[in-house]
């Protein structure tokens, strides 16, 4: 009988009754040192910000928002309750002990990737001419280089780690905004590096900061809060923030739902500055008075605009304005996204205080990084034309290795008979989506990115943020509604300026895709079929073709005459520190780029 995965993560915590077949770990708890000392002795944050490897020892804030308060606190804030509270003395040494024990994520071979997984071979010359737009009041000018940014020397070290050479066009323009303590939205093309980010600044924010001791034990009380939609994400978002983190002394832990809770509750007592999670899940631990966000400094939605659509709106609010979180001034707030439809940025500009808009790049995720393909194939012939295109792929493998494809499908469902009619015809393929076990999830990634099984069918369960190396091919078996879902299900592949295929299958019933998907292909530089061109022609863009960007993944929707006219209307009650200048008439846009000065088919 196949062991259930709570039944597994309980035979690794009693290996005395732990059975012969090796038990499933979830993936932020891989790679623990086997003796765990006591929770007191584990991790000492704290000590470790104080620690100077950061170059950080004489107070040398850059516009944080929090500069003005570090002689206020304490200078030993913990990020936890903690058991025996051994978190205090930055003397006690429980940092070097800490420090010795953390595990190098560097060496973390946990998902060897079908290929080398290097940065290194980044074509950067893909971004150079990228158009980029920010508007917003007194907004910092960007930087060229990591070393012109004050990011301290352990944060340095893990880029260089990385092998990341320089920043990316949304790391040159967000970083140095974040830095200076300015709330954000940016909304930048798929596989452009937005994960570093917001993870750098928030890093770099809690080593120079100093911050009050917890007050009290046993729950914990994170000064950043990192939200993303999936779980797949978060665990991908913690694995990144720790490698960034690496021997600086900030701790970052992962709650996301389908994982035993008591472990995650053990993570969190054992101290924690950056908390990576799903909404659920934090829901969970906030009603059980285990984590409070009151400490919280900085907050990131990562996928914003999906998490403030209808599904997760309501838990955000409620974790954001009905907790204890501080409020927007007092806390520093950032938005993410590929994609920020109008509506949403309206709803999100009540969690932020006079922000900066930041847009890079085109729509369709990137200039032509990706080759976008659209077929017109009946319901009935799909499979036979998945089987045509997969026969192709096989052909062109190197080395006997298939390339990834990923390929998304409507229902949970569907991605089940279609895994198995491809494994009957000989394809090795794995699923993911919703119906799926937490392990079954996360086998099915694995075996995808390991190349073992190397068709991945899935649900929009996939369509975000997961950053999946060697991903050549994505097929839309069945095309979304939406075209931001579109945007970002492409995304997989053609990142960090790769290129990649995406392969769409059209019918009659995407009509109302038609003319969205058609005005995205010109704007990407695409061969519009003349067929789809027709289809375009006929329909009008349905309700949930919200598209607002035209060379952007969206565009400061403040900029629009209708906002200026009824300002207040968006902010009313938002607690949200306007800028005069908008509502005047008087804001700043600059255009960075080739091309300045933004005409849209979308405006
Ligand atoms: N400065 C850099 N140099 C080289 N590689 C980088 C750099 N920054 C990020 N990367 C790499 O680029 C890839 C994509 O980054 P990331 O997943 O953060 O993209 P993203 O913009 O969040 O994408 P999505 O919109 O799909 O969520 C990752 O493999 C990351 O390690």
């Amino acid at each position: 009988m196949p062991m259930s995965w709570a039944d597994s993560v309980s035979a690794v915590e009693n290996p005395a009754g732990a059975p012969s077949k090796s038990a499933y770990v979830p993936p932020h708890l891989r790679n623990r040192p086997s003796a765990d000392p006591p929770a007191q002795a584990s991790y000492a944050g704290p000590s470790a910000l104080g620690n100077d490897h950061s170059g950080y020892g004489v107070p040398n804030v850059v516009g944080s928002r929090w500069s003005g308060q570090r002689n206020e606190y304490q200078s030993d804030y913990a990020g936890g309750g903690g058991r025996g509270g051994g978190w205090n003395g930055r003397s006690g040494g429980g940092w070097d002990r800490g420090r010795d024990r953390e595990v190098n994520p560097f060496t973390d071979d946990d998902s060897e990737p079908v290929g080398e997984q290097e940065s290194s071979g980044i074509n950067f010359d893909a971004y150079e001419d990228i158009p980029v737009e920010t508007s917003g009041d007194n907004v910092p000018p960007p930087v060229n280089t990591f070393a012109d940014i004050d990011l301290g020397q352990a944060v340095n070290e893990n880029i260089r780690r990385c092998k990341y050479v320089k920043p990316t066009p949304v790391q040159r323009h967000t970083i140095p905004i974040s830095l200076a303590g300015r709330d954000l939205m940016a909304c930048a093309q798929t596989g452009s590096g937005k994960t570093a980010a917001f993870c750098f600044p928030i890093i770099s924010g809690i080593m120079r900061g100093q911050f009050p001791r917890p007050p009290r034990p046993r729950v914990a009380f994170p000064l950043a809060l990192i939200l993303s939609p999936t779980r797949e994400l978060s665990c991908q978002i913690h694995d990144e923030a720790k490698k960034f983190s690496y021997q600086t002394g900030v701790k970052v832990v992962v709650a996301y739902g389908g994982a035993p809770i008591n472990q995650q509750l053990r993570e969190l007592e054992r101290g924690v500055h950056i908390l990576v999670a799903t909404p659920g899940r934090l829901v969970d631990l906030l009603e059980r008075a285990r984590v409070s966000l009151q400490m919280i400094r900085y907050l990131a939605l990562d996928e914003a605009d999906r998490m403030l659509d209808m599904g997760f709106e309501p838990q955000i609010r409620k974790i954001v304005q009905q907790m204890d979180m501080p409020p927007p001034g007092v806390r520093q707030t950032m938005l993410f996204s590929a994609t920020f439809p109008k509506e949403i940025q309206r709803l999100a500009s009540d969690f932020l205080s006079n922000y900066i808009f930041l847009a890079v790049g085109r729509v369709g995720s990137s200039t032509d990084l990706i080759v976008q393909r659209v077929e017109y194939v009946q319901e009935t012939d799909k499979r036979s034309h998945l089987m045509d295109l997969l026969h192709a792929q096989r052909d062109n493998s190197v080395n006997g290795k298939q390339a990834l494809t990923l390929v998304f499908v409507e229902t949970k469902k569907g991605a089940d008979a279609l895994e198995h009619w491809l494994c009957m015809n000989g394809f090795p393929a794995t699923a993911i989506h919703g119906d799926r076990t937490q392990q079954e999830r996360e086998y099915a990634l694995r075996s995808f990115k390991t190349g073992n099984t190397p068709i991945l069918v899935a649900t929009d369960v996939a369509a975000r943020g997961l950053d999946i190396p060697h991903v050549a091919h994505v097929v839309n078996f069945d095309l979304p509604n939406d075209i931001d879902d579109y945007v970002h299900r492409i995304g997989r592949t053609g990142r960090a300026g790769k290129t990649g295929l995406a392969t769409a299958f059209f019918n009659e019933n995407n009509s109302s895709l038609a003319r969205s998907l058609s005005d995205l292909m010109q704007e990407a530089n695409q061969e519009v079929p003349a067929w789809l061109s027709r289809f375009a022609a006929r329909s009008t863009y349905g309700g949930k073709n919200r598209r607002g960007g035209g060379r952007f993944g969206g565009r400061d929707f403040r900029r629009d005459s209708s906002y200026n006219r009824g300002a207040t209307d968006y902010y009313g009650g938002g607690g949200a520190n306007m800028n005069s200048g908008y509502a005047s008439g008087g804001y700043n846009t600059s255009s960075y780029g080739a091309a300045a000065g933004v005409t849209s088919a979308w405006d």
